[in-house]
């Protein structure tokens, strides 16, 4: 990674993307006030042209959308200006309180100078008050310079943490589906929080400091050559072997903090993961042996650390080594020169305070590299995620006419295989033609790609080969941000977020700002959710836990109903909606998706058999291919097909459990 790359901190968007880097990217999520939940709005045009003016309506306007993308870019160009003087600013501060800092040996030895030359003996008085009280003014200037170096140095440290956190989210969130099969939420939260923590403060607080050193090590040098040639060539002879071991030690300590980093995602990852399943945990009685495993993560960390600490504590005993030995140096040579007569006292005296100065500078200027360098190791993985452009663009392509659009869906000839396991294909020449405003059922085989088939439509992947197509345009020249708009979606287990029934419901809404109550209200009646809902204390604001783990199968999947509804999509996509409820729950949620379904083209991915009787059509997937469709009467009348043999088995099965049940 390049070295400059901390500078591209001042060109990260501060506020959430939409404008710059991440254009096209990302919606603003406003934060309800309440409970922190955050509703997902609209995004900005695309930018591709529609190729067929007669189908294609003009791209997505903000306006049209009820965009909350990123508004005012001037807004943001002046609060980087605003961040970029205030960055200029403490510079300044740094240079004031630098200077102060560095012109007082030579004044104090002035000083000193003043008094041992007062050979005959007259009244010091005077002149002593007088330079004294104008030093004590200079170094209070000084003084104060400093308080506001470090003041806006730590604010721009969180500014910057801040814009790494938003920019890093926004990257995040923008990357295709398959990146997610690949990475793990735990080191993804590592990154976010103590990477961006780790780098922001190292180009700040850190970085000033080091400036602050830098600096200050510069001027002393000068000064020492100023105040004496021949003793500063003298003392700084030590330098050169003492920066090649700060090479050495800052490249090693980078590696170990990459490592570090990444043994800590590790562990963030396993504890994110069973803490979110503690009742499988608990269940299973693994508390223990999580434990362990935990341990076992930590315990490489903590090998890590020690390799740093040995590291650390050798190169600052160095250091500090280096600063006393340059002291004592200072001290013979100069002896040597004033007994010659070739310094005076206050020069003396003014080297060793150039030369106290520089010795601490340079341990000053050893921390900041061994923490600059532990901000680039991080700052290696976070780049890497930054700089990644997702496979498959949120808001990019051409956008169909909402009144125009009838929601035909068809699969030709699709081949798929998942980006992990290329190998082991799911679709090998797929087809399926759902008419616009029909009810298709898709059935087969546990494992036979059922549920693929509505990601596909979501365009969370891409087929391999073939098409998917809506209204007989090819999915992957839709924007997908319209194409997910223009779909619902109930599955078998919803995902509620831990906020309110209320914000969970209007999460459905394209704009949920423009929602009064009574719309949530009703979509809530019509998905038989209004009563268990009014029935809880807090109605629809009570919250429903992470995940709706404050609420039952049933209730979920009625709150899920009134999300779809509040979205009003032209296609649907029901995957096992109803399979793992009880029958009361059932007929109350059935009841519910007939009257979401209605007017609409419908995929229903279905396990109970016995729930399709009807829909229009039913396609049996085996293999990768449909090799059965018709109505749910013709298939049922095919007494060789697989259609039939399922339903015979799950007959069987149903029949046993009974048997089972009454023994
Ligand atoms: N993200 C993924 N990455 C890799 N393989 C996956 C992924 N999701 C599913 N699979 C695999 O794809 C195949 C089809 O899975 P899918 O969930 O579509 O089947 P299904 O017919 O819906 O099964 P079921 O009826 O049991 O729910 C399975 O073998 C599954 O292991």
């Amino acid at each position: 990674a390049s070295p400059l790359r901390p500078l591209k901190l001042l060109l990260l968007p501060s506020s959430p993307p939409g404008s710059t880097m991440q254009t096209s990217c990302l919606s603003a999520f406003p934060t309800s006030p309440s409970t922190g939940c955050r509703y997902s709005r609209t995004l900005q045009s695309v930018s591709s042209p529609a190729p067929n003016s007669l189908i294609l309506s003009p791209p997505l306007s903000p306006d049209s959308t009820g965009s909350l993308s990123f508004r005012g870019s001037k807004a943001f160009g002046v609060r980087k200006l605003a961040q970029l003087l205030q960055l200029l600013t403490a510079v300044g501060f740094l240079g004031v309180s630098s200077i102060v800092t560095m012109s007082a040996p030579f004044f104090l030895g002035n000083v000193i100078d003043l008094i041992y030359t007062n050979t005959t003996g007259g009244d010091l008085t005077g002149s002593l008050t007088t330079l004294c009280a104008m030093l004590s003014g200079v170094f209070l200037c000084g003084a104060a310079a400093n308080t506001a170096r470090v003041y806006i140095m730590h604010i721009s440290e969180q500014q910057i943490i801040k814009r790494l956190r938003t920019s890093l989210f926004s990257s995040i969130l923008c990357q295709e589906v398959g990146f997610f099969d690949k990475s793990s939420t735990g080191e993804l939260i590592n990154r976010l929080s103590s990477d961006a923590d780790l780098l922001g403060r190292s180009v700040t607080v850190n970085l000033s400091d080091g400036l602050r050193a830098v600096a200050q090590a510069a001027a002393g040098v000068g000064m020492m050559f100023y105040v004496s040639p021949q003793l500063a060539m003298f003392v700084l002879g030590i330098v050169p072997p003492l920066a090649l071991f700060s090479v050495f030690y800052g490249r090693y300590i980078r590696k170990l903090t990459k490592l570090t980093q990444n043994s800590l995602a590790g562990a963030t990852q396993l504890a994110e993961e069973r803490i979110g399943n503690i009742r499988t945990v608990r269940a299973f009685g693994k508390e223990n042996v999580e434990l362990e495993k935990y341990t076992e993560k930590i315990d490489y960390v903590v090998q890590l650390a020690r390799k740093e600490a040995v590291a650390l504590a050798v190169f600052f005993g160095a250091t500090g080594l280096t600063g006393n030995l340059i002291i004592l140096s200072v001290l013979y040579k100069g002896g040597l020169l004033m007994s010659t007569a070739h310094m005076t006292i206050g020069e003396l005296s003014s080297f060793m305070m150039y030369a106290f100065w520089v010795g601490i500078s340079i341990t000053g200027l050893s921390s900041f590299y061994s923490t600059l360098m532990k901000g680039l190791g991080a700052g290696d993985r976070l780049w890497e995620l930054l700089d990644r452009k997702p496979a498959m663009p949120l808001n990019e392509g051409i956008v169909l006419q909402s009144d125009q659009f009838k929601g035909a869906i068809k699969f030709l000839g699709v081949h798929f295989a998942y980006p992990t396991r290329k190998e082991s294909p799911i679709f090998q020449g797929l087809d399926l033609s759902i008419p616009a405003g029909s009810i298709m059922a898709v059935v087969g085989p546990s494992g036979s790609g059922k549920s693929t088939l509505v990601s596909l439509l979501l365009r969370l992947y891409d087929p391999t080969s073939g098409a998917i197509t809506l209204d007989d345009h090819d999915t992957r020249i839709l924007n997908p941000y319209w194409l997910r708009k223009n779909i619902g979606t109930v599955s078998q287990e919803p995902v509620l977020f831990s906020c309110s029934i209320a914000e969970n419901i209007a999460y459905g809404a394209v704009d949920p700002s423009q929602l009064s109550m009574k719309d949530i209200e009703n979509a809530a009646k019509i998905a038989n959710a209004f009563n268990f809902i009014e029935s809880f204390p807090e109605g629809f604001e009570t919250v429903v836990g992470e995940k709706g783990v404050l609420l039952s199968g049933g209730q979920k999947q009625r709150i899920a109903i009134a999300r779809a509804l509040l979205k009003n999509p032209k296609i649907l996509l029901l995957d096992e909606a109803t399979s793992a409820l009880d029958s009361e729950n059932e007929y109350l949620v059935q009841q519910a998706l007939d009257r979401l379904m209605e007017g609409r083209t419908v995929l229903i991915i279905a396990h109970r058999l016995s729930t399709i009787q009807n829909t229009n059509a039913v396609a049996v997937l085996d293999q990768g291919r449909i090799i059965e469709c018709g109505t749910h009467k013709e298939l049922l009348a095919n007494s060789n097909g697989l259609f039939r043999k399922l339903v015979e088995k799950q007959t069987f099965l149903q029949d046993s459990q009974m048997v089972a049940l009454n023994a």
